[in-house]
Protein backbone atom coordinates (compact mmCIF):
# COMPACT_ATOMS: atom_id res chain seq x y z
CA UNK A 1 0.00 0.00 0.00
CA UNK A 2 1.19 3.37 -1.10
CA UNK A 3 0.03 6.81 -1.02
CA UNK A 4 -1.66 6.95 -4.32
CA UNK A 5 -2.33 2.99 -4.96
CA UNK A 6 -4.36 1.50 -2.07
CA UNK A 7 -2.85 -2.52 -3.10
CA UNK A 8 -0.98 -5.43 -1.68
CA UNK A 9 2.67 -5.78 -2.54
CA UNK A 10 1.84 -9.31 -4.24
CA UNK A 11 -1.36 -8.19 -6.02
CA UNK A 12 0.92 -5.97 -8.40
CA UNK A 13 2.51 -7.97 -11.58
CA UNK A 14 6.33 -7.18 -12.22
CA UNK A 15 5.23 -5.65 -15.66
CA UNK A 16 3.14 -2.79 -15.91
CA UNK A 17 1.18 -1.60 -19.26
CA UNK A 18 1.06 2.35 -18.43
CA UNK A 19 -1.79 4.19 -20.57
CA UNK A 20 -2.23 7.91 -19.16
CA UNK A 21 -6.21 7.21 -19.35
CA UNK A 22 -7.08 5.25 -16.36
CA UNK A 23 -10.35 4.10 -18.45
CA UNK A 24 -8.00 3.05 -21.12
CA UNK A 25 -6.46 0.59 -18.39
CA UNK A 26 -10.22 -0.66 -17.60
CA UNK A 27 -10.85 -1.29 -21.56
CA UNK A 28 -6.97 -2.76 -21.69
CA UNK A 29 -8.06 -5.38 -18.53
CA UNK A 30 -11.56 -6.14 -19.42
CA UNK A 31 -10.54 -6.64 -22.95
CA UNK A 32 -6.98 -8.59 -22.89
CA UNK A 33 -6.05 -9.92 -19.29
CA UNK A 34 -8.43 -12.89 -17.89
CA UNK A 35 -8.98 -12.75 -14.39
CA UNK A 36 -8.16 -9.06 -14.49
CA UNK A 37 -8.56 -7.81 -10.68
CA UNK A 38 -9.06 -3.72 -10.16
CA UNK A 39 -6.38 -3.06 -7.39
CA UNK A 40 -6.10 0.67 -7.29
CA UNK A 41 -8.97 3.18 -7.78
CA UNK A 42 -7.44 6.22 -5.50
CA UNK A 43 -8.01 9.57 -7.41
CA UNK A 44 -9.74 7.40 -10.00
CA UNK A 45 -6.19 6.19 -11.41
CA UNK A 46 -7.63 2.58 -11.82
CA UNK A 47 -5.40 -0.24 -11.98
CA UNK A 48 -5.61 -3.92 -12.54
CA UNK A 49 -3.90 -7.31 -12.20
CA UNK A 50 -4.85 -10.17 -14.46
CA UNK A 51 -2.76 -12.40 -16.79
CA UNK A 52 -1.89 -12.74 -20.28
CA UNK A 53 -1.41 -16.13 -21.93
CA UNK A 54 -0.69 -17.54 -18.64
CA UNK A 55 1.73 -14.28 -17.97
CA UNK A 56 0.95 -12.20 -14.49
CA UNK A 57 0.33 -8.68 -15.63
CA UNK A 58 -0.84 -5.34 -14.53
CA UNK A 59 -2.39 -2.19 -15.64
CA UNK A 60 -2.02 0.99 -14.39
CA UNK A 61 -3.42 4.49 -15.33
CA UNK A 62 -0.95 7.50 -14.71
CA UNK A 63 -2.81 10.99 -15.55
CA UNK A 64 -1.49 13.40 -18.47
CA UNK A 65 2.40 14.79 -18.24
CA UNK A 66 5.33 13.63 -16.53
CA UNK A 67 4.97 15.06 -12.40
CA UNK A 68 1.65 12.66 -12.45
CA UNK A 69 3.42 9.77 -14.26
CA UNK A 70 6.34 10.22 -12.16
CA UNK A 71 4.29 9.52 -8.81
CA UNK A 72 2.93 5.96 -10.05
CA UNK A 73 6.00 5.15 -11.45
CA UNK A 74 7.92 5.86 -8.27
CA UNK A 75 4.84 3.91 -5.91
CA UNK A 76 5.66 1.16 -8.71
CA UNK A 77 9.18 0.47 -8.50
CA UNK A 78 9.71 1.68 -4.97
CA UNK A 79 6.82 0.13 -3.31
CA UNK A 80 5.99 -2.79 -5.58
CA UNK A 81 9.19 -3.68 -7.17
CA UNK A 82 7.61 -3.61 -10.40
CA UNK A 83 10.75 -4.40 -12.83
CA UNK A 84 8.98 -3.61 -16.50
CA UNK A 85 7.50 -0.24 -17.24
CA UNK A 86 5.51 -0.55 -20.83
CA UNK A 87 4.04 2.66 -21.55
CA UNK A 88 0.63 2.81 -24.05
CA UNK A 89 -0.06 5.84 -25.07
CA UNK A 90 -2.04 7.95 -27.16
CA UNK A 91 0.58 11.07 -29.20
CA UNK A 92 0.45 13.83 -32.04
CA UNK A 93 2.83 13.13 -35.45
CA UNK A 94 5.03 15.56 -36.44
CA UNK A 95 5.41 14.10 -39.88
CA UNK A 96 4.04 13.22 -43.28
CA UNK A 97 5.00 9.37 -43.06
CA UNK A 98 3.50 8.78 -39.85
CA UNK A 99 -0.02 8.37 -40.02
CA UNK A 100 -3.10 8.51 -37.79
CA UNK A 101 -3.25 5.09 -36.00
CA UNK A 102 0.44 4.34 -36.87
CA UNK A 103 2.66 2.86 -33.99
CA UNK A 104 5.96 4.53 -33.10
CA UNK A 105 7.94 2.58 -30.61
CA UNK A 106 10.13 5.26 -28.71
CA UNK A 107 14.33 4.64 -29.13
CA UNK A 108 14.15 8.00 -26.96
CA UNK A 109 12.58 10.73 -25.54
CA UNK A 110 13.52 14.44 -25.96
CA UNK A 111 11.41 16.81 -23.72
CA UNK A 112 10.50 20.60 -22.89
CA UNK A 113 10.61 19.14 -18.84
CA UNK A 114 12.34 20.34 -16.35
CA UNK A 115 13.14 17.09 -14.54
CA UNK A 116 16.75 16.47 -16.27
CA UNK A 117 17.99 20.55 -16.84
CA UNK A 118 17.40 20.45 -12.81
CA UNK A 119 19.74 16.98 -12.12
CA UNK A 120 22.34 18.09 -14.69
CA UNK A 121 22.61 21.33 -14.81
CA UNK A 122 24.32 23.13 -17.86
CA UNK A 123 24.41 18.98 -19.69
CA UNK A 124 22.00 16.81 -21.06
CA UNK A 125 21.15 13.21 -20.12
CA UNK A 126 19.34 11.10 -22.94
CA UNK A 127 16.30 9.09 -21.98
CA UNK A 128 16.42 6.06 -23.76
CA UNK A 129 14.65 3.14 -24.09
CA UNK A 130 15.66 -0.44 -22.68
CA UNK A 131 16.87 -2.45 -25.36
CA UNK A 132 16.04 -5.70 -24.60
CA UNK A 133 12.09 -4.47 -24.49
CA UNK A 134 12.32 -2.41 -27.58
CA UNK A 135 14.06 -5.88 -29.00
CA UNK A 136 11.06 -7.38 -28.33
CA UNK A 137 8.48 -5.74 -29.76
CA UNK A 138 10.01 -4.89 -32.86
CA UNK A 139 10.77 -8.33 -33.44
CA UNK A 140 6.89 -8.97 -32.38
CA UNK A 141 5.66 -6.74 -34.65
CA UNK A 142 7.83 -7.43 -37.63
CA UNK A 143 6.78 -11.42 -37.12
CA UNK A 144 3.16 -10.68 -37.19
CA UNK A 145 3.15 -7.95 -40.16
CA UNK A 146 2.32 -4.88 -37.69
CA UNK A 147 3.98 -1.72 -39.20
CA UNK A 148 5.65 0.38 -36.70
CA UNK A 149 7.76 3.21 -37.27
CA UNK A 150 10.68 3.84 -34.01
CA UNK A 151 13.23 6.48 -33.31
CA UNK A 152 13.48 10.11 -31.46
CA UNK A 153 10.20 11.35 -29.82
CA UNK A 154 8.92 14.84 -27.90
CA UNK A 155 7.47 14.59 -24.39
CA UNK A 156 6.39 18.11 -23.79
CA UNK A 157 5.05 19.55 -20.67
CA UNK A 158 2.36 21.85 -22.64
CA UNK A 159 -0.72 19.78 -25.20
CA UNK A 160 -1.44 23.43 -26.19
CA UNK A 161 1.50 25.58 -27.79
CA UNK A 162 1.04 28.95 -27.55
CA UNK A 163 3.21 28.59 -31.11
CA UNK A 164 1.10 26.41 -33.57
CA UNK A 165 4.55 25.79 -35.44
CA UNK A 166 6.61 25.63 -32.69
CA UNK A 167 6.45 21.56 -33.73
CA UNK A 168 8.54 22.15 -36.84
CA UNK A 169 11.79 22.82 -35.03
CA UNK A 170 11.56 19.02 -33.39
CA UNK A 171 10.23 17.84 -37.12
CA UNK A 172 13.13 18.69 -38.88
CA UNK A 173 15.84 17.12 -36.08
CA UNK A 174 13.49 13.90 -37.08
CA UNK A 175 11.55 14.08 -33.95
CA UNK A 176 8.14 11.56 -34.95
CA UNK A 177 5.74 13.10 -32.95
CA UNK A 178 4.70 14.49 -29.14
CA UNK A 179 3.30 12.85 -26.23
CA UNK A 180 3.96 14.13 -22.59
CA UNK A 181 5.24 11.08 -20.62
CA UNK A 182 8.28 8.72 -21.95
CA UNK A 183 11.35 11.28 -20.89
CA UNK A 184 9.98 10.82 -17.03
CA UNK A 185 9.64 7.52 -17.12
CA UNK A 186 12.72 6.84 -19.57
CA UNK A 187 14.54 8.47 -16.66
CA UNK A 188 12.92 7.07 -13.80
CA UNK A 189 13.69 3.48 -14.78
CA UNK A 190 17.28 4.43 -15.24
CA UNK A 191 17.71 5.86 -11.71
CA UNK A 192 16.31 2.98 -10.26
CA UNK A 193 17.59 -0.04 -12.94
CA UNK A 194 14.31 -0.93 -14.28
CA UNK A 195 13.39 -1.16 -17.41
CA UNK A 196 10.99 0.74 -19.58
CA UNK A 197 9.84 0.88 -23.61
CA UNK A 198 6.87 3.45 -25.05
CA UNK A 199 4.78 2.27 -27.56
CA UNK A 200 2.72 5.19 -29.05
CA UNK A 201 -0.51 5.48 -31.50
CA UNK A 202 -0.90 8.33 -33.50
CA UNK A 203 -4.50 9.69 -32.38
CA UNK A 204 -3.32 13.46 -34.23
CA UNK A 205 -1.14 14.62 -37.00
CA UNK A 206 -0.31 17.83 -36.27
CA UNK A 207 0.57 17.60 -40.13
CA UNK A 208 -2.70 17.11 -41.53
CA UNK A 209 -4.90 18.46 -38.56
CA UNK A 210 -6.74 14.78 -38.35
CA UNK A 211 -7.99 14.02 -34.72
CA UNK A 212 -9.48 10.54 -33.46
CA UNK A 213 -12.36 10.97 -30.92
CA UNK A 214 -12.28 10.54 -27.19
CA UNK A 215 -14.06 7.08 -27.14
CA UNK A 216 -10.97 5.99 -30.22
CA UNK A 217 -8.56 7.25 -27.35
CA UNK A 218 -10.42 4.98 -24.63
CA UNK A 219 -11.21 1.64 -26.63
CA UNK A 220 -9.44 1.60 -30.46
CA UNK A 221 -5.70 0.66 -29.48
CA UNK A 222 -5.72 -3.11 -29.74
CA UNK A 223 -2.64 -3.48 -31.85
CA UNK A 224 -0.44 -1.21 -29.69
CA UNK A 225 -1.81 -3.23 -26.56
CA UNK A 226 -0.94 -6.40 -28.35
CA UNK A 227 2.51 -5.65 -29.05
CA UNK A 228 3.01 -4.15 -25.44
CA UNK A 229 1.74 -7.46 -24.14
CA UNK A 230 3.58 -9.90 -26.07
CA UNK A 231 7.08 -7.45 -25.25
CA UNK A 232 5.83 -8.25 -21.54
CA UNK A 233 8.19 -11.37 -19.90
O1 LIG B 1 -3.19 8.89 -24.21
P1 LIG B 1 -2.21 9.15 -23.11
O2 LIG B 1 -1.52 7.90 -22.67
O3 LIG B 1 -2.81 9.89 -21.94
O4 LIG B 1 -1.05 10.09 -23.73
C1 LIG B 1 -1.25 11.33 -24.36
O5 LIG B 1 -2.55 11.86 -24.22
C2 LIG B 1 -2.60 12.87 -23.20
C3 LIG B 1 -3.06 14.17 -23.82
O6 LIG B 1 -4.30 14.02 -24.40
C4 LIG B 1 -1.17 12.97 -22.63
O7 LIG B 1 -1.10 12.16 -21.48
C5 LIG B 1 -0.35 12.43 -23.79
O8 LIG B 1 0.90 11.93 -23.48
O1 LIG C 1 0.58 14.95 -26.21
C1 LIG C 1 -0.14 14.65 -27.16
C2 LIG C 1 -0.89 13.45 -27.19
C3 LIG C 1 -1.67 13.18 -28.26
N1 LIG C 1 -1.74 14.09 -29.27
C4 LIG C 1 -1.02 15.23 -29.25
O2 LIG C 1 -1.11 16.03 -30.19
N2 LIG C 1 -0.24 15.49 -28.20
Amino acid sequence: MSIHINAKKEEIAETVLLPGDPLRAKWIAEEFLENAVEYNNIRGMLGFTGTFQGKKVSVQGTGMGIPSTLIYCHELINEFGVKNLIRVGSAGSYQEKVKINDIVIAMAASSTSGINTARFPGAHFSPTADSELFLRAANFSQRENIAVHAGNILSSDAFYEEDENEYRKWAKLNILCVEMETAGIYTVAAQHGVSALSILTISDSLISGESLSAEDRERSFSKMIKIALNTAE
